[in-house]
């Protein structure tokens, strides 16, 4: 099975709200390198927004041949229906790379209603989401190695 410290992951982080999503990122690659993943096999890309993740965590995968992928994002609600487009789209998208791939994508997508619920939630009194969700990809990564054998891609 393959160990933390072999492992290649990907951070896809969205620029939109930046000041909560760089908040989401840092708090993700200070998990997996406190859990003994390699800072150079750590692949961070940034993109526009939250939309955008799942065709980044994607060419991460078939191009970087990364072992699982960390999505990070936060979408807050707006006065149209522009939020449950992005919301619906993004954890459709992000679970139809994960499958088609059989990679683990995990959904570190925030989605709130206010500034403060999101604040909460990137290092706030709600802990850091992006955190938990690098230390789940990580677990899935090892599950996935223990299913496959010994194979580490
Ligand atoms: N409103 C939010 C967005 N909107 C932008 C989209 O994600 C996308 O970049 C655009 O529609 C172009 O395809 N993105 C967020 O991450 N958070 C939001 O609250
Ligand atoms: C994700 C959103 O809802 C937002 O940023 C867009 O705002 P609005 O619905 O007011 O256009």
């Amino acid at each position: 099975m393959i160990k933390p410290s072999e492992a290649k992951i990907g951070i896809v982080v969205a620029r939109f709200n930046e000041v909560i999503t760089s908040r989401l990122a840092l708090g993700a690659k200070n998990l997996l390198i406190r859990r003994g993943v390699k800072a150079e096999n750590i692949i961070e890309i940034e993109v526009p927004g939250a939309f955008e993740t799942p065709l980044a965590a994607q060419l991460l995968i078939d191009n970087k041949k990364v072992q699982g992928v960390v999505a990070l994002g936060a979408v807050i609600r707006g006065s149209t229906d522009h939020y449950n487009y992005v919301c619906s789209s993004v954890s459709s998208g992000l679970m139809n790379v994960q499958l088609t791939r059989s990679v683990p994508v995990c959904f570190g997508i925030l989605t709130c209603d206010t500034m403060e619920q999101a604040i909460d939630r990137a290092g706030g009194k709600s802990g850091n989401k992006g955190a938990d969700v690098a230390d789940t990809v990580l677990e899935m990564i090892l599950l996935r190695s223990s299913l496959l054998g010994n194979l580490s891609l």
